[in-house]
């Protein structure tokens, strides 16, 4: 059911978030508030709000349409609730990885949570050429039990029908649909490129192989619901320190392939290796080798000591089902590294590269390796593999 807007409905001004902070008893009576509103996502309003101690915390609310677009794009509010659900199933298996929630309200489409602003945002950090020595290694933990312990390897399967219900969450998966799985892979009104792309994005537009191997990810997308999935786990969704990690903003969550974060991560990573020159790349790449080491390692130590499925022991499973989660994440890289090309949500990685003409280079390459990712993720069985892909090293 959508859930555009109720009657007790209104957005939130930055004086009425105080208000609603100190009515909740999130501060004390006597505190003395600042509030600023520091949303930069496409989606949602974000309330920072900090006492004279500089202690803060964050309200977040969804508009009834999408920011980005204003009111001719309405957007079921109830993606909040999805989003505070998400971070809640998150916290019971992952808690050092998601903001504490301290409160949620349905109706207005809030969530009040921890304040995350002593890290930054892992993208910003990236571009600026800081590394996060723990990023990959974190994700892989947050993913690995994540994605094990909201699956039927882990559930009853009756429970887990409980819960894809309710993490039913279609306006915001047709958002992924259109935008990242269909639009970028036709001449659509939606893309958005530089003119000197333009045979670039025709040649993908004209690229039979490629457009099936889109269609079959897009399918695996709408079709398996083989656990609870972050739904956007780019790196803008991330943010990190030397030390800490935190996931952020998992209103797209619902029932989906496993792969589909994995793929999400490695993409937004490969398009920061893309932007930087040689020598910085590496340290992204072992990111990603260390991510999927990690997860992989997290996913099995799970499997064997909490797999509730009789068939977890039979030689082979396990393997098949990781085998099948690294072929899907492949794809969908590729499919995020084209979207996020042409499509119409780019990333600063590559629209901030300068001087243009670098920026145009870097784009097309990474059109060539979003394309090979598609085409022939069941080659690529490794993250060393995949490494070799983005070298360009001839493959073996
Ligand atoms: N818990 C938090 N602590 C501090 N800042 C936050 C927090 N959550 C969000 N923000 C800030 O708000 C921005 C947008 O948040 P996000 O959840 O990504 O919104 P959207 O859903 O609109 O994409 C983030 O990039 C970050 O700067
Ligand atoms: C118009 S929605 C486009 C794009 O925005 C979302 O990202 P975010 O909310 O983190 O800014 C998501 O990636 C959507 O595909």
């Amino acid at each position: 059911m959508s859930n555009y807007r109720s009657s007790a409905y209104e957005p939130l001004t930055e004086s009425a978030a105080v208000a609603l902070a100190i009515r909740l008893g999130l501060f004390e009576e006597k505190s003395v508030l600042t509030c600023r509103e520091i949303g930069d996502g496409n989606l949602n309003l974000v309330f920072h709000i900090v006492n004279q101690n500089q202690k803060g915390i964050i309200i977040k609310q969804a508009l009834p349409y999408a920011k980005v677009i204003g009111e001719s794009w309405p957007l079921t509010l109830d993606r909040a609730r999805i989003e505070s659900s998400a971070l809640l199933k998150q916290a019971e298996v992952a808690s050092s990885y998601v903001p504490k929630i301290y409160y949620t309200d349905e109706t207005l489409a809030i969530t009040a949570m921890e304040d995350l602003s002593h890290l930054q945002i892992a993208r910003a950090g990236l571009i600026e050429g800081r590394d996060f020595p723990l990023l990959g290694r974190h994700i892989g933990e947050f993913l690995g039990k994540t994605l094990f312990y909201n699956s039927d390897f882990a559930l009853n399967p009756q429970v887990k029908k409980q819960f894809v219900k309710q993490f039913s969450n279609p306006e915001l998966c047709k958002i992924t649909e259109d935008f990242v799985f269909t639009d970028p892979f036709f001449d659509y009104e939606s893309n958005s490129f530089e003119e000197e792309l333009r045979q670039d994005a025709e040649n993908i537009w004209n690229d039979g192989q490629l457009k099936l191997e889109a269609a079959k990810l897009k399918h695996k997308f709408l079709t398996e619901a083989e656990t609870l999935i972050h739904g956007d786990l780019h790196t803008g969704s991330i943010f990190a320190s030397e030390t800490e990690t935190k996931v952020i903003d998992p209103e797209f969550a619902y029932y989906g392939p496993i792969g589909f974060d994995l793929g999400h991560f490695f993409a937004n990573l490969l398009m920061n290796a893309i932007s930087r020159d040689e020598e910085k790349q590496q340290v992204l790449l072992n990111h990603i080798e260390t991510a999927w080491t990690v997860f992989e390692k997290e996913f099995s130590e799970a499997w064997k000591n909490d797999s509730l499925e009789a068939y977890s022991k039979v030689d082979g499973y396990l393997s098949f089902i990781l085998e099948k989660a690294f072929e899907d994440a492949i794809g969908f890289a590729g499919i995020e590294i084209i979207r996020r090309t042409i499509g119409l949500a780019h990333v600063a990685d590559l629209d901030s590269i300068e001087p243009y003409e670098r920026k145009i280079e870097a784009k097309r390459r990474a059109l060539d390796l979003g394309s090979k990712l598609v085409k022939n993720r069941q080659a690529i069985k490794t993250t060393g593999e995949l490494a070799d892909y983005f070298k360009q090293v001839p493959v073996r």
